[in-house]
């Protein structure tokens, strides 16, 4: 295949529907997407993903190292967006400003043995200045939240975003489409029909027992035992394990979790754009359940979240599921809107930085 071809092909998968259809060339609004951990494992296929789509016209690239040399590299594929790479604190302002959609993929992934949880301490400080950054320079953006533990990293965000005073529920997004692309991948394998035409919705949050896929919602139906349908919810909880005790000390998955963060984002811009029923699974501020946010379906539109879809009819298997994640799930969101890390964070900063000019 030529390489136009190749290119042609991938777009078409990735971004299928794509406005650009509905658009004609000129009329694509301009579109600024940054990326924030852009030189990471998950960065650097996202970053090359985002500069294949053609709703974006400006992709900033920011990582405290390595960022001009991927900026540099991407910068040269002959697709539509300009690209800029920023490295270091110092140049956070620049990349942000005028940003519509804000991915972040910057934190530390687990090694084997480790669970999502392990890695709040480091990733909480990260995400709260990126945050607080992003409260700045561009406090419209959507929010595209892959830093784990998601499930404690977008309440972080949320209280980030209320102390700025620029929070906005609709804005604010945990992705967990890998979930949704290894359920359809799971469910396609064993059900063996083509993965293309597949859906699941999965819901819940974005750590073992907390993801809930809704395999009784799939399509195509499939006539699949209670034992099939559980080893298929394992899997699909256990799936990020899967990739991190395979890569046996060198990280958690990347090359997937790019293209789950190209898709999500993809909807976004799409949203934004105005195309109509867009919708995806995400972590947002819900009140379908009782617990503060909840990932479902989300139908996306010019602000962001459109409307928050109900679980619909679940199987007893799925009711036990959902009542066995929710004690978990709530103690993970507790821990980002209440944890001592952050109260003490925003301690020091309202004690000290009133006097900070006399230091
Ligand atoms: N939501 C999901 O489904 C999902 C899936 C896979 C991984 N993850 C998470 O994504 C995160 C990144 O994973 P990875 O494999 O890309 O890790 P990585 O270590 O390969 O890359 C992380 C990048 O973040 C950068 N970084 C660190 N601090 C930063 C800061 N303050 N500002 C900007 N950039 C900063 C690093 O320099 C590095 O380039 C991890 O927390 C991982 O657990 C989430
Ligand atoms: O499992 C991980 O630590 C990374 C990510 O959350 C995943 O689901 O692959």
């Amino acid at each position: 295949m030529r390489s136009s071809a190749i290119l042609r092909s991938i777009k078409t998968s990735l971004f299928r529907g794509n406005q650009c259809r509905a658009f004609s060339s000129e009329a694509v609004p301009d579109r600024k997407v940054a990326v924030l951990g852009a030189a990471g494992g998950i960065g650097q296929p996202l970053a090359l993903l985002m500069k294949l789509n053609p709703l974006v016209s400006r992709l900033s690239l920011y990582d405290i190292a390595n960022t001009p040399g991927v900026a540099a590299d991407v910068s040269h594929i002959n697709t539509r967006s300009e690209v800029n790479g920023y490295m270091g604190e110092d140049q956070l302002g620049q990349a942000l400003e005028g940003a519509d959609v804000v991915i972040i993929p910057a934190g530390v992934p687990r090694k084997p043995g480790m669970t999502r949880d392990d890695l709040f301490n480091i990733n909480a400080g990260i995400v709260k200045n990126l945050c607080q950054a992003i409260a700045k320079y561009c406090p419209n953006a959507l929010v595209n939240m892959i830093s784990n533990p998601v499930n404690s990293t977008v309440p972080i965000a949320a209280e980030i975003f209320k102390k700025a005073g620029t929070y906005d529920e609709k804005k604010l997004f945990g992705v967990t489409t890998l979930d949704v692309v290894r359920a359809k991948t799971f469910y396609a394998g064993k059900a063996k029909v083509p993965v293309a035409e597949v859906n699941v919705p999965v819901v819940g949050g974005h750590a073992g027992i907390t993801i809930l896929p809704l395999f009784s919602q799939a399509t195509p139906k499939a006539n699949f035992s209670d034992e099939d349908i559980k080893a298929l919810t394992k899997r699909t909880q256990d799936g990020g394990t899967e990739v991190v005790e395979a890569k046996a000390g060198k990280g958690s998955a990347t090359l997937s979790m790019a293209y789950a963060g190209a898709i999500f984002a993809d909807a976004c811009l799409k949203g934004l754009n105005g195309v109509p029923d867009v919708v995806e699974c995400s972590f947002v501020q819900s009140n379908i359940t009782e617990l503060p946010f909840f990932a479902s379906k989300v139908r996306l539109g010019k602000n962001g979240v459109e409307e928050i879809l109900g679980l619909g009819p679940l199987s007893d298997f799925e009711k036990e599921g959902l009542e066995a994640l929710k004690p978990e799930l709530k103690s993970s969101i507790e821990k980002g809107t209440n944890s001592v890390l952050l109260k003490l964070i925003f301690m020091y900063e309202s004690v000290c930085l009133p006097f900070s000019s006399t230091f």
